[in-house]
């Protein structure tokens, strides 16, 4: 980590920062900053100034972890002293040349300078608002002097970053040139900044890109209005329009001023705390003890085979086709085969409409499946994932054909997204090959892919899988093998304990709602109607048998389909589904509900219970942190923060509440003991806390703390 500066002969002193592997601004590196541009503005000999990254890159930003360890009252003198009074008001002209990526504070510190070159294809962004904070360092103020309001909301608003070429035509960038000639140009266009050959731009003077004050507010209101309805829950996006339009109505620097303040706000609140903790969580999934350090070399797998054209299987299919991967789907029969053959074209439109794939890319993608009725092709694939239905015995015989069938280093992977993995691949003699690759519906859009490994199942084998799942631009997260693996076993009493609220008598559609607002894409009655009663009443079974103590049958889903409803499969479900409009509360299906409470006579005296609100919630999420502190215990994760990502990416968890544990230690493991306690006592094992729970409760140690710092109790 160092700054270092050097001063050429044609007075241009270059100043360059090094802290790999992005050159984050760690609090040294800012310190040395200051320092070596203080050193330089009054050196006589030194004429102008270039600021550069080592490492082909300018700087991915603020160091995070900074966040975390609360050391945040350099952020003033960070946004006023340097970015502000040293480099942007200095007596000498400063010109940042970009290499790679400018982000947050590297784009700020980049535009407190008085021009920017950089390279092609360098990525220009302020993500702050993705981390649960706003632009800090004058970002907020400088970004739409120099583009412009609209696309300056925008990038913030989504933390999406530009490339220099974009960048160049709205005039965040001054010039584009290869790498080789980056200082040579930045030099020579900081002496023209001297000569007044080039403009001395301060761009928080600069007022022409803003247009009028009833532009702007006109602007504005349309954002906030967006950024209600796109992202509810999220209050930061708000308070990043506050600070924009303070700097419109008052000025540049008050609206700096502004963007201290609400930056210091934000960045302790449990909003950013929860996606900063997932940033990190998402990349220490990456690293797996025993797998990841063995300096093992992934194989190249270029064509996979796909057994069964479902949901999920035509989903798989379709990621691994437009990652360019070649497939073989095999079918039951060909009019099985047309039906998957559609769905993979239907999902690949779905893509292009959506601007995530272009439309060449399209083609060349449909041309790399072949579907096939038996395993004549399958001689030469690297890798087999099943995903036909939930039954053991089916699974077993295929696993039996397909160790016949494919080469000797061939992956055998299931999809299965319960059946315990040691009985799949109990009859073969390589189960050093076999592993899960449990995707989850829609397989093409759904983030997470879980590495489910046995005891037996090779390190090869898993980082063979952890490579074609990153081309595939998943977040593999490895887990071990039980019933459900990570995700599902945790969130398996997530589904019950919404059924048991409402056979206690709670209404459906105000579950659904408060879970909705709570932060879930969907509340659990519709996620139900979205995957599908058969699979629900198949893996029901297993958790049944796996985990009686705390399984319970609820008539709820047998009625519905007993009255002709399957969910959103045939438009009828908890919610009637209708094509082009949203999916509508049913009323007919409260009759249904009805006789459920019946049949299942849970309602103390035959009333129903009365909840407020947030006891709703708990009661759906707390079973939920009971389970997964079981699926801790038993080591099913390498890391407690897994399961947080495993929550928000497979899930659909909140990621500002940090995923599932995060968010239970910011409630605190002796409210969800207590509480869970209690229910048990007045509705049933159902709700009866854990060992590991009650152990951390009653002593006081967060969920999150590693398995072995956990003091055991005596009792
Ligand atoms: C005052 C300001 O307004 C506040 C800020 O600047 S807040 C920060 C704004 N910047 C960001 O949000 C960018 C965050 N980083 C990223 O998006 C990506 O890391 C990146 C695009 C820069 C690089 O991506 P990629 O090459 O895939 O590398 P990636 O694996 O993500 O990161 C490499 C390492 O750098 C670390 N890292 C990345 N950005 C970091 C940051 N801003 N601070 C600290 N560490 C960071 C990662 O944790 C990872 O560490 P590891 O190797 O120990 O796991």
């Amino acid at each position: 980590m160092e700054v270092k500066m050097k001063v050429g002969s044609d007075g241009v002193a270059v100043i360059t920062f090094s802290n790999p592997p992005i050159n984050a601004f760690a609090i040294p590196i800012i310190a040395s900053l200051k320092e070596k541009v203080g050193e330089a503005i009054n050196n006589d000999d030194v004429k102008a100034i270039v600021l550069t990254g080592k490492h082909g890159k300018f700087s991915g930003g603020f160091d995070i972890k900074v966040f975390q360890n609360g050391k945040l009252s350099l952020l003033t003198d960070f946004s006023i002293n340097l970015v502000g009074n040293k480099i942007e008001d200095a007596k000498k002209p400063i010109v940042a040349a970009i290499e790679g990526l400018a982000l947050g504070a590297g784009l700020e510190v980049a535009m407190g300078c008085h021009a920017r070159i950089a390279t092609p294809n360098a990525q220009l962004g302020l993500p702050e608002l993705s981390l649960g904070i706003i632009p800090g360092a004058g970002g907020t103020q400088r970004l739409p002097r120099l583009l412009g309001l609209p696309k300056a909301i925008e990038m913030m608003l989504t933390s999406k970053p530009i490339l220099s070429e974009e960048g160049k035509t709205l005039g965040l960038i001054d010039a584009i040139v290869p790498p080789q000639e980056l200082l040579n140009v930045s030099r020579q266009w900081a002496l023209d900044i001297v000569e007044e050959r080039k403009p001395w731009v301060r761009s928080l003077h600069n007022t022409n890109k803003i247009g009028s004050l009833s532009e702007a507010d006109e602007i504005i209101k349309v954002a906030r209005q967006q950024s209600k309805r796109i992202a509810p829950n999220l209050p930061h996006h708000q308070a990043c329009l506050d600070v924009i339009e303070e700097g419109i109505v008052q000025g540049g620097y008050p609206g700096v001023l502004k963007e201290g303040q609400v930056f210091g706000e934000l960045v302790v609140s449990d909003n950013s705390k929860g996606l900063v903790h997932v940033f990190f969580a998402q990349r220490a999934t990456s690293k797996v003890p025993n797998v990841t350090d063995l300096g093992i070399k992934p194989r190249g797998v270029k064509k996979v085979a796909i057994i069964g054209g479902g949901l999920m299987g035509s989903g798989i299919v379709t990621t691994l086709i437009v990652s360019n991967i070649y497939v073989v789907l095999k079918e039951v029969d060909s009019e099985y085969l047309q039906k998957a053959i559609k769905t993979i074209e239907a999902n690949v439109r779905g893509l292009v409409a959506g601007k995530k794939l272009a439309q060449s890319r399209a083609d060349k993608a449909l041309s790399m499946i072949k579907g096939v009725l038996d395993y004549s092709e399958f001689n030469d694939v690297d890798m087999v994932i099943e995903t036909v239905t939930e039954d053991l015995q089916l699974k077993q015989k295929i696993f039996s054909e397909i160790e016949k069938a494919c080469p000797p280093h061939c992956i055998f992977a299931t999809n299965t997204s319960a059946i315990d993995l040691d009985l799949i691949g109990e009859k073969l003699g390589c189960q050093d090959r076999v592993v899960g690759a449990h995707f989850f519906s829609p397989a093409h859009m759904m983030p997470l892919l879980e590495i489910v490994r046995t005891e037996k199942t090779s390190a090869q084998v898993i980082v063979d899988l952890m490579t074609i799942g990153k081309i595939m631009k998943k977040v593999p997260v490895v887990v071990g093998n039980c019933t459900g693996f990570a995700v599902n076993r945790a969130f398996f009493p997530y589904k019950q304990s919404a059924h048991m609220l409402v056979l206690l008598g709670v209404d459906l559609f105000r579950i659904d709602r408060l879970i909705t607002n709570f932060g879930l894409p969907m509340g659990p009655f519709q996620l139900e109607d979205l995957s599908g009663y058969g699979v629900a009443v198949a893996v029901g079974k297993e958790y049944a048998t796996a985990f009686p103590d705390r399984s319970f049958y609820s008539p709820v889903t047998d009625l519905l389909v007993k009255n002709g409803r399957n969910g959103k499969n045939n438009g009828k479900g908890y919610y009637v589904y209708e094509q082009g409009s949203k999916p509508k509360p049913d009323p007919l299906v409260l009759p249904i509900i009805e006789e459920s409470r019946r049949l299942a006579i849970l309602m103390p005296q035959g009333k129903p219970i009365s909840v407020t609100d947030q006891e709703i919630i708990e009661m759906v999420l707390f079973p939920v942190v009971n389970e997964a502190c079981r699926v801790i215990e038993e080591g099913i994760v390498v890391r407690v923060a897994d399961l947080d990502i495993a929550s928000v990416l497979g899930m659909g968890f909140p990621s500002q509440r940090g995923g599932i544990i995060f968010w239970a230690d910011l409630v605190g493991s002796k409210h969800i003991y207590t509480s869970l306690k209690n229910w048990s006592e007045k509705y049933g094992n159902f709700y009866k806390p854990s060992r590991f729970l009650e152990e951390r409760a009653m002593n006081g140690v967060p969920l999150s703390a590693p398995v072995s710092s956990a003091p055991k109790t005596t009792s």
